[in-house]
């Protein structure tokens, strides 16, 4: 994709650029000068192929192409020595102790894979426990051997320009492959992506009364103004009909129980979408679909192509069905997207020849275009858009849910939170200001993340050259690390660290308590070492000034609207797969619409 001179949206056909040479995949990724990255400019091989198997799969592909030519031996030298350089790296970094290893005689690393996916929290436990304090390595079935660092390195690491989340991603997921390329998007400084996240985003005065307005039509088609059972109109009338003549064993529930996870995606892609796309398409099914199902399906299709060896994904892709749905997904995407932003665009044109102000559009749509037009650069608005899905729709929803499960296990804190809502309510309308007089709220969504973070380790990133920790230890260029995020959990920093307290972030942010954490440190949208639920330094999540407002819009309006509890006998289990941390899929909640409740009434 060309960056000098607007040209407008890319057009279709290119796309999918996907290099048809034989060249090292890291090409495709690498830094300009420090702390601004790019795309489209050669990388040095030994900087991404960091593992064994992609160094012998480049190593292998550069020696077919020279034995063609009759130059075997001079490849073989080459080879020999970038391998040699390679394992002196791979002998540094292997210094620190693996926590996991092999058992004797075991040269495949599978079973330790597949054990790290089921218990990657026991096993860091152990390396916390064996190495108190000091960092180690383990084998990791997502992206290989990966170094844990204690959170005392958060603060040192977290603004170091040598370690890149950028180039984490792009081992994690495949984004130099079409179908991919919204994990693309946000990875590079420059990106629209990231600056409309920053710029637009992050100025909420303007956008507490579309969620707002939007919360009111989802939850009314989500949650459903139901009072009663749903119950077929037949049995209900038998039911009903009993109920006159009998006693009431079949007395109507006004309650109605739903999968939890489900209803609260639904929900948050609808307020979400409001914002990223507008009134127009917010709405629109097929765009719901594709938004919640996007991320879900690249998680899947990078986890497959993980199986296959590295040379010959760049093939093998085109015939996996989990990559050629996604491709699907990104081309409707496109359909959807597309008419409605060539519309804008003549429309904006019609205005400019009358002499009239263009329409004030408040949505992503918009802002990627203006974004782009400053940038003077092209993009490709269903890429950025689905960049949007990914890195907001789950991570926002599985919040709301461990916040709504853990407030219907502590029921007692339902009517403060109600009477803080009807507080900073006016005239049935929120604003911004009344999201930031939510403290309770606040402490709420902060204490629900603290015990049920989207990962079980954070700051996620790839030394791009060698660094050096201030306890001696050496990260050769090419390591994979993350910060433990066992802070969060740990009594030394948190009174009762496995209880859930509402307002204990509240306490914190008014001055007392024991915690030691500053009152800064307590608002929901401060990032520190003790608290590393957004990520920590300059990685940390940018989009969570909107998910901390959307998420305030979001459970004002249920929690006035709507009566909530567990149902009789149900236990929740949140999830760890490998490094992920996930709200318990299955769980339901027991939900009756008030009768004639408003928000904050
Ligand atoms: C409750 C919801 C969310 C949670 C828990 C969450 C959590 C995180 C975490 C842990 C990171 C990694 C930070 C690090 O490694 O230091 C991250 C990064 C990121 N998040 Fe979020 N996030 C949420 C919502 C959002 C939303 C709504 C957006 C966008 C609108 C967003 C955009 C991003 C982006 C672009 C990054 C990468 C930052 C970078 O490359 O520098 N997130 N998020």
């Amino acid at each position: 994709m060309g960056l000098s001179g607007f040209r407008g949206t890319t057009p279709r056909n290119s796309r999918a650029q996907v290099r048809e040479d034989h060249s090292c995949p890291g090409e495709l990724l690498t830094k300009q000068t420090p702390g601004q990255l790019r795309r489209d400019a050669p990388i040095s091989p030994a900087l991404m192929n960091s593992t064994i198997e992609q160094a012998s799969s480049w190593l292998g592909v550069q020696i077919d192409a020279f034995a063609g030519r009759n130059l075997l031996g001079a490849s073989v030298a080459t080879a020999a020595v970038v391998l040699f350089v390679y394992l002196l790296s791979v002998r540094k970094a292997t210094r620190l102790p693996l926590v996991n290893p092999n058992r004797t005689f075991e040269f495949s690393t599978s079973r330790v894979r597949k054990e790290w996916l089921t218990h990657a929290k026991q096993i860091i436990d152990t390396g916390l426990r064996r190495f108190p304090g000091r960092p180690f390595n383990m084998m990791a079935a997502d992206v290989g051997l990966t170094t844990v660092l204690p959170p005392r390195f958060a603060n040192e690491i977290r603004n170091n320009p040598d370690l890149s989340f950028v180039e984490f991603m792009a081992h994690l997921f495949f984004s130099n492959l079409p179908g991919f390329e919204p994990t693309r998007e946000g990875m590079f400084d420059n990106d629209i992506g990231i600056v409309v996240i920053q710029k637009y985003l992050t100025s909420l005065a303007r956008m507490t009364e579309p969620l707002s307005e939007e919360a009111e039509f989802a939850l009314h088609d989500i949650y459903t103004d139901n009072e009663g059972e749903k119950v077929p109109r037949v049995l209900f009338l038998v039911k009903y009909f009993i109920e006159l003549t009998t006693s009431d064993i079949f007395k109507k529930s006004d309650w109605h129980i739903e999968n939890l996870k489900n209803i609260n995606l639904a929900f948050v892609a609808r307020l979400s979408s409001r914002i990223f796309l507008g009134e127009e398409l917010c709405r629109n099914e097929e765009w719901l679909k594709i938004t919640v199902n996007y991320t879900v399906d690249i998680m899947r299709a990078a986890e497959q192509l993980r199986q296959v060896p590295g040379p010959f994904r760049r093939m093998v892709h085109w015939f996996l069905p989990e990559a050629k749905g996604l491709r699907a997904e990104v081309r409707q995407a496109g359909d959807i997207i597309r008419p409605v932003l060539e519309k804008r665009r003549r429309e904006k044109e019609r205005h400019r020849a009358q002499g009239k102000p263009p329409v004030d559009y408040y949505d992503a749509i918009e802002w990627f275009e203006e974004t782009a037009i400053e940038k003077g650069r092209s993009y490709d608005p269903e890429v950025v858009q689905l960049f949007l899905s990914t890195v907001a729709i789950h991570t926002t929803s599985d919040l709301l849910t461990v916040t709504l499960l853990d407030i219907a296990r502590n029921p007692d804190i339902i009517e403060p939170l109600r009477e803080e809502i009807r507080s900073v309510v006016k005239d049935g309308q929120l604003l911004k200001k009344g999201l930031g007089d939510m403290k309770l709220m606040d402490s709420v969504i902060k204490e629900s993340l603290r015990l049920k973070p989207i990962g079980i380790v954070s700051m996620r990133r790839v030394a791009t050259k060698p660094v050096s920790l201030s306890d001696g230890t050496y990260l050769p260029k090419g390591t994979k690390m993350a910060v433990s995020s066992y802070k969060m959990w740990d009594a030394e920093t948190y009174a009762l660290p496995d209880t859930w307290d509402g307002y204990r972030f509240l306490r914190m942010r008014e001055g007392g308590g024991h915690d030691v954490i500053t009152p800064h440190e307590a608002l929901l949208v401060s990032t520190s070492e003790r608290h590393l639920g957004f990520g920590h330094g300059k990685h940390a999540c940018p989009g969570r000034f909107f998910a901390a407002s959307e998420l305030k819009v979001a459970l004002a309006h249920i929690l006035t609207k709507y009566d909530i509890k567990l149902p009789e006998g149900a236990e929740v289990k949140h999830r760890v797969t490998g490094a992920s941390f996930y709200a318990d899929p299955f769980a339901q909640l027991a939900i009756r619409r008030r009768p004639g409740a408003t928000l904050g009434s």
